[in-house]
């Protein structure tokens, strides 16, 4: 396919690298800013400078409050039947089709671990979606790690508020638990070791597991032995369930507002 990619910055750039990568279609990026993109990707800073209906896909990656002033100049570049595809967090179906009309339209909610192809993604396809047109984004999004398409548009907001924001909550997962094992005595790299190690070994032993994730806590934690003294402190009385509680709920009331 075509792929036009309107706006290359963090998420846009990542995803990007990926589908290079792959090799299997052409992208021609658009925005001012972009520099040291891949080899093969076409640049342009204007949208004066494309073509009429040259693109099978018009990708936005912008913010989402840039959407409505920054996309009726490139909407002439999709083919007629091509497919225009957000992964604008909030930015609903309806928004978009007040900017372009009544057109295919796919919104993804993709996350930053696309940087090194583990990414997962939520996918819903409005419906002038053809089967091949859905069934062509999957494959794309598949590209950048794993796809999930869901029925709803509320499920994507839902989603952006597990995973879409999720590396932000890992990010500091992680960096509040490498300060701590600091704070024990040892040094930067080897805390670093320490702690990613520890996370993804055991995020890698839950995934092949098929005990529950409280039998495999449980499977780990004497009685009256260092685990549980660890864990009554991290738990604290149900005050953890209800961080991660308040976490998502307020990553999702945000995607809803920004609607
Ligand atoms: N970051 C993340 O983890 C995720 C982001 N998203 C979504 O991805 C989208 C992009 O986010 P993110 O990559 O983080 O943001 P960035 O700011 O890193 O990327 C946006 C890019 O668009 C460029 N841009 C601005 N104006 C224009 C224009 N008129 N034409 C073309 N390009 C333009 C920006 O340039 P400049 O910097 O010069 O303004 C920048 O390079 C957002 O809608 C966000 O909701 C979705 C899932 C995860
Ligand atoms: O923070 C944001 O709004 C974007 C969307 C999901 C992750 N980052």
């Amino acid at each position: 396919m075509n792929i036009l990619l309107i706006g290359c910055g963090k998420m846009g750039g990542a995803m990007l690298r990926q589908w290079v990568r792959h090799g299997e279609h052409s992208f021609t990026v658009a925005d001012p800013a972009a520099d040291d993109l891949p080899s093969g990707v076409r640049h342009v800073s204007k949208a004066t400078d494309l073509p009429s209906q040259a693109f099978d896909v018009v990708m936005i990656a912008i913010k989402p409050q840039a959407i409505a002033d920054v996309l009726p100049d490139y909407a002439h570049a999709l083919k007629e039947d091509g497919t225009f595809v957000s992964i604008a967090a909030g930015t609903s179906v309806a928004s978009l089709e007040n900017v372009v009309g009544d057109a295919a339209i796919v919104r993804v909610m993709p996350n930053m671990a696309a940087l090194v192809g583990m990414g997962v993604s939520g996918l819903y396809a409005n419906a002038r979606c053809t089967a091949e047109q859905t069934r062509q984004i999957v494959a794309l999004i598949d590209q950048t790690g794993t796809c999930i398409p869901v029925d709803s548009e509320d499920r994507i907001d839902r989603l952006t508020a597990v995973s879409g924001s999720g590396p932000g909550y890992v990010f500091e997962l992680l960096r509040s638990y490498v300060a701590a094992a600091e704070e024990l005595g040892f040094d930067h790299d080897t805390a670093r070791t320490l702690v990613f190690d520890t996370l993804s070994g055991t995020v890698e032993a839950a995934r092949q597991s098929d005990q529950t994730l409280e039998a495999l806590r449980n499977s780990v934690t004497s009685k009256n032995g260092t685990t549980q003294a660890g864990l009554s402190a991290l738990m604290r009385d149900g005050q953890l369930d209800t961080l991660f509680q308040d976490t998502l709920q307020s990553a999702y009331a945000r995607a809803v507002e920004l609607k």
